[in-house]
């Protein structure tokens, strides 16, 4: 009878870091607990590997003022860890947590919730294989770029680049052993690895295992996960309104054109009273605020500011949202100036910095007959209506 060599079967746990604050991405909720596809970000993330019968153990990472929201977001009995100041410092706190039979990491973003099942493959694999580090990384299909005060300074040769996702996966008592003298400041795990001499190898990437790090991202991540035509219609309107009053002045500026009058419209920035209309018609679509929530007139900063900021503010975060603005409608109520001789250059303007064709964009002037303040030529008014389409 021969002697076989007892070996320990690999035991695969997946550590999923979770602590962050999300503060790039905005949107109240830390992002792991946003709600994405009927489900909380970190659910997606942690049925990743719930779901795998080559995954035998889950510890998620979370931050100490989240217990609520991650037991909405898990399932009973989810082992959990409370993570630290840093990534490196959630990663170690999660390392500590492991089953004591584990034999290898997954260690995985919370904010990549949409990883497909191939990447996380290709990473066990590699371990299998007897990788002692394996990650999954894409190539940098971009020119890059060093800048300085927006401009450019030097091409960077992207010979040899690569961009990096997770799952990083690892042998447990080497990555054990890497974090425990690892610097706090590390971006992610391959990099302590790396400090710590092991050798990492690269398994393939996707573009769908993006991270969720900006606003925008979430929307991307959305129409991902249901396809278009499953998604609800969902059409919003949103209507502006706004008053300037009369001061000293040569020109008043109306949808970005300068109109050439005997006064000025008084105001904390430019006092564009037709743009701010249409900026807070476009807030009001999407239920998020006004202006002066956004922009407000304490903050010196807008002092004389051009109007166009809060515009392009509002135009991107509808695209943020997930949203098309399809029309714009602005009346303006004055007795003066007249609007009408300019009301070309103001819709294309307004085209221009909503990104419409100029089709889609109305602009309009009326009087109130001599009535009320705007009949008295006391100021000017103005009215506006946006439609935003989920794109
Ligand atoms: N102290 C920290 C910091 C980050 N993470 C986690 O590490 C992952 C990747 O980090 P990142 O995208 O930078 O998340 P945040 O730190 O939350 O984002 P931000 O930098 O925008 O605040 C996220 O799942 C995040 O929850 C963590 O567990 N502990
Ligand atoms: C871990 C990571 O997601 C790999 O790409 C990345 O390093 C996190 O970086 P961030 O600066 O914390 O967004």
């Amino acid at each position: 009878m021969t002697d076989t060599p007892q070996t320990t079967p690999p035991h695969i746990a997946a550590l999923i870091v979770a602590a962050g604050r999300g503060r790039r991405a905005g949107g109240g909720l830390p992002k792991q607990y946003r709600r994405l596809g009927g489900g909380a970000v970190l659910g997606h993330a942690a049925r990743l590997f719930s779901a795998r019968a080559d995954v035998a153990s889950l510890v998620v990472v979370i931050h100490p003022d989240d217990a609520a929201l991650a037991k909405e977001a898990l399932p009973a009995g989810t082992r959990l860890a409370m993570g630290g100041e840093s990534r490196a410092a959630s990663v170690a706190a999660g390392l500590a947590a492991l089953p004591d039979a584990a034999t290898h990491v997954l260690i995985h973003d919370a904010a990549r919730p949409l990883t497909p099942a191939a990447v996380i493959g290709g990473v066990i694999e590699a371990l299998h294989s007897g990788a002692e580090g394996a990650a999954p990384a894409l190539p940098v299909s971009d020119a890059l770029w060093r800048g300085a005060g927006g401009s450019v300074t030097a091409a960077v040769p992207r010979g040899g680049l690569s961009r990096a996702q997770t799952p990083q996966g690892f042998a447990l008592p080497a990555i054990r052993a890497a974090h425990a003298k690892a610097p706090a400041e590390a971006a992610d795990d391959v990099e302590v690895a790396l400090a710590a001499g092991i050798k990492v190898v690269i398994t393939e990437g996707h573009e769908n295992n993006f991270k969720l790090t900006y606003p925008a991202d979430f929307a991307r991540a959305e129409g991902m996960l249901t396809p278009k035509e499953e998604r609800p219609m969902d059409i919003r309107t949103g209507n502006g309104f706004d008053v300037h009053r009369f001061g000293p002045g040569d020109h008043v500026t109306l949808c970005g054109v300068q109109i050439p009058l005997g006064r000025g419209l008084q105001g904390h920035s430019d006092a564009d009273v037709a743009m701010h209309t249409v900026t807070d018609a476009i807030y009001g679509a999407l239920a998020m605020g006004d202006i002066g929530q956004h922009f407000p007139p304490s903050d010196p900063q807008w002092r004389g500011a051009a109007s166009e900021i809060f515009l392009r503010h509002a135009v991107d975060l509808a695209r943020s949202e997930g949203f098309t603005i399809t029309h714009m409608d602005c009346t303006v109520i004055c007795e003066f100036p007249k609007v009408g001789p300019h009301a070309g250059p103001m819709r294309a303007e307004m085209a221009r910095i909503m990104g419409l064709d100029v089709s889609r964009v109305s602009v309009k002037a009326t009087t109130s007959e001599r009535l009320g303040f705007t009949g008295r030529g006391e100021g000017i008014a103005a009215m506006a209506t946006v439609t935003l389409v989920a794109s």
